[in-house]
């Protein structure tokens, strides 16, 4: 300002040790590439013995972009500019995150519980589902965190470790087979409504879009079996919202603000609203006395185990907002993934006529009358199993996240403490050199070939229990020395038997599709019932045959890339189905 008051139209303070107008615009126009330079050259290059750095345009954002954009294709391209690095630096919002793509540092980073850790990413999500302070604060009491808050004060409550140990006795047993029993009746009901038995057995062929059918019908049997069937009287819009919640949850993740992305958020809204109302109504039901002792499954809580679950966070004092926020994601978990692989599982036994013909075979082979079958006779079909293995390999996509608690040595690499480090299914189930067969072009991993595990399969599950033991003891240990006093669950620990080739292991070990250590997926067991049991409960009951005329103007149906977990098919399958006679 001049003496009058009036703006002079300089920059240049008149006090300033610059007084040169050219010194001051030189310093002014170097200070963003002075800020580059810090960000990229000095303030963000890889430490000593970190994975090699990917390189990036943006300062501090770095892959951010690319990497919220479209996970898949930006992983197969990391891994194309380091095709033989076990692992690759990327940098995310001023993070290093380290994709892995060597199957024993991915089994290191699974067994090493208390290094590398899943915790912050339950207590980021927990936010996102609208947990109030004193959510946050009883959530993050013994939780395994890079840098816990200074001395705040520990009743000796591990809620996220009693939740994690409380799921997968749930979903193995007696709890699972009942869960199943209800699934299948329910899949088998749907079917006999859609297409009802006839005196006359003269059944006309019906065309429709198989894709959908199994969608809708999956969709209703696994939400009743484990959620009730209260919860469509409530909420008879669910499949709507949760196929929409689906498209857009991932974004959450951004936290942007409620103002930059209403979608999301109105249908958390809605979510939550519901599940707080089916809450409410199942606890009425409990007063009213019509939920007498403790049922194995009720049609206001469902399995035996969601109500549970629910008394447990209740009884743990969190906010009934939080209660339906983690309901919300529950009933997304449960279907979100297994439901697009039973599309492909089944549209892939359709697409090939012989492969259906041996599958009815199989059938058959289970039967226990014209319309049942022993699950177990088709769960432990080796052809079954490959076709089922052999989907969640093509058609599954799985980023496993963990924070690295602290500095540590993984395998060659030396790791940052407060980093990320992340095993991306899809890389190491689409790796050529772990999955092609010398002479064998059907083997190529771009490629779902039905028989890929019909030998030796049964080994797959033992590696992951295996490495799964050894983390929750790890994980255990650790919760324990965080208080003298917390008694967190016991986790159930499974039998480990049984030797590994070695080429078979590679194999197995390349394949994630539930993840794996302490957060290897619960409802795997359920998943496979669901998948391999529903697909034998509709191919006894339907005949089924693709339009070929559709086929041709379509396309046959691809993995659609766009989505992490279980992929979708890209498009529809269109068949001509009808009832099978003396079914
Ligand atoms: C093909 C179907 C499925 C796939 C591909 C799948 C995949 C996954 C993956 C990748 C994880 C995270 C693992 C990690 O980061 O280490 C996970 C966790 C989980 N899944 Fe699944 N899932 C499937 C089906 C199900 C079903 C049917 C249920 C419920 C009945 C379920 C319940 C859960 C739960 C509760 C967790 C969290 C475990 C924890 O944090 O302790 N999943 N799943």
């Amino acid at each position: 300002m001049d003496t009058n008051g009036t703006t002079t139209g300089s920059l240049v303070p008149p006090t300033s040790i610059i007084r040169s107008p050219a010194m001051f615009w030189i310093i002014v126009s170097s200070i963003p590439i002075l800020a580059i330079w810090w960000w990229t050259d000095y303030r963000w290059r890889i430490s000593e013995g970190e994975p090699p750095l990917v390189p990036f345009k943006i300062p501090w954002l770095g892959h951010g972009l690319d990497f919220m954009n479209d996970i898949n294709g930006f992983a197969e391209w990391v891994r194309s500019v380091h095709p033989t690095s076990e692992a690759a630096t990327i940098q995310i919002a001023g993070q290093h995150l380290y994709l892995i793509f060597d199957t024993k540092l991915a089994s290191q980073i699974y067994r090493r519980s208390q290094t590398f850790i899943f915790d912050p990413f339950i207590l980021q999500t927990s936010q996102i589902l609208g947990a109030n302070k004193q959510d946050m604060k009883k959530l993050t009491e013994g939780a395994q965190v890079v840098s816990p808050a200074p001395a705040a004060e520990d009743s000796g409550s591990r809620i996220l470790h009693d939740l994690h140990a409380l799921t997968p006795q749930h979903l193995t047993g007696k709890s699972l087979d009942r869960l199943t029993d209800y699934f299948i009746n329910v899949i088998c009901a749907d079917i006999d409504k859609r297409f009802p038995k006839k005196d006359d057995e003269n059944y006309a062929w019906e065309t429709m879009d198989l894709c959908e059918f199994v969608k809708s019908t999956w969709c209703h049997a696994s939400i009743t079996a484990l959620f009730g069937t209260n919860i469509y009287e409530i909420w008879p819009g669910i499949e709507k919202w949760l196929w929409a919640f689906d498209k857009e949850f991932q974004k959450m993740f951004t936290q942007m603000p409620r103002a930059v992305m209403p979608k999301p958020y109105a249908l958390l809204d809605e979510g939550q609203e519901m599940c707080e109302k089916w809450e409410a109504e199942a606890l009425a039901a409990e007063e009213r006395g019509e939920i007498g002792g403790d049922p194995d499954w009720d049609k206001y809580w469902g399995l035996r185990f969601v109500r549970l679950r629910d008394e447990y966070l209740r009884k743990s004092g969190l906010s009934t907002k939080f209660r339906a926020g983690n309901q919300v994601v529950f009933i997304w978990g449960l279907n979100a993934n297994a439901i697009p692989i039973a599309m492909q599982t089944i549209t892939r036994a359709v697409l090939s006529p012989p492969l259906l013909a041996s599958l009815i075979t199989e059938i058959r082979a289970a039967s226990t009358s014209s319309s049942t079958f022993d699950l177990k006779g088709i769960t432990t079909s080796p052809l079954f199993r490959s076709v089922y293995l052999e989907s969640l390999r093509w058609a599954t996509a799985s980023p496993s996240p963990r924070v690295v608690r602290q500095d540590t040595q993984l395998g060659p690499y030396h790791l940052k403490k407060g980093n990320m480090a992340m095993v991306h299914s899809r890389t190491l189930q689409m790796d050529e050199a772990t999955w092609c067969i010398p002479g064998k072009p059907e083997s190529h991993p771009s490629k779902f070939w039905a028989e890929r595990f019909l030998d030796g399969d049964s080994e797959t599950e033992k590696v992951r229990v295996e490495e799964n033991a050894e983390a929750e003891s790890n994980y255990s240990s650790d919760i324990k020395a965080s208080h003298p006093v917390a008694k967190p669950l016991k986790p159930k620990q499974h039998e480990v038997v049984g030797a590994k080739s070695k080429e078979m292991q590679a194999r197995m070990l390349a394949l994630r599709p539930f993840g794996g250590g302490t957060t290897l997926c619960p409802g795997r067991h359920f998943a496979t019932n669901e998948i391999m049991g529903g697909l034998a409960a509709l191919l006894l009951r339907l005949e089924i045959e693709v339009d070929e005329d559709a086929l041709a103007k379509n396309g046959s149906p691809l993995p659609d890339l766009s989505k992490q977990g279980g992929l979708f098919p890209d498009r529809g399958l269109i068949c001509r189905v009808r009832r099978r006679k003396g079914v």
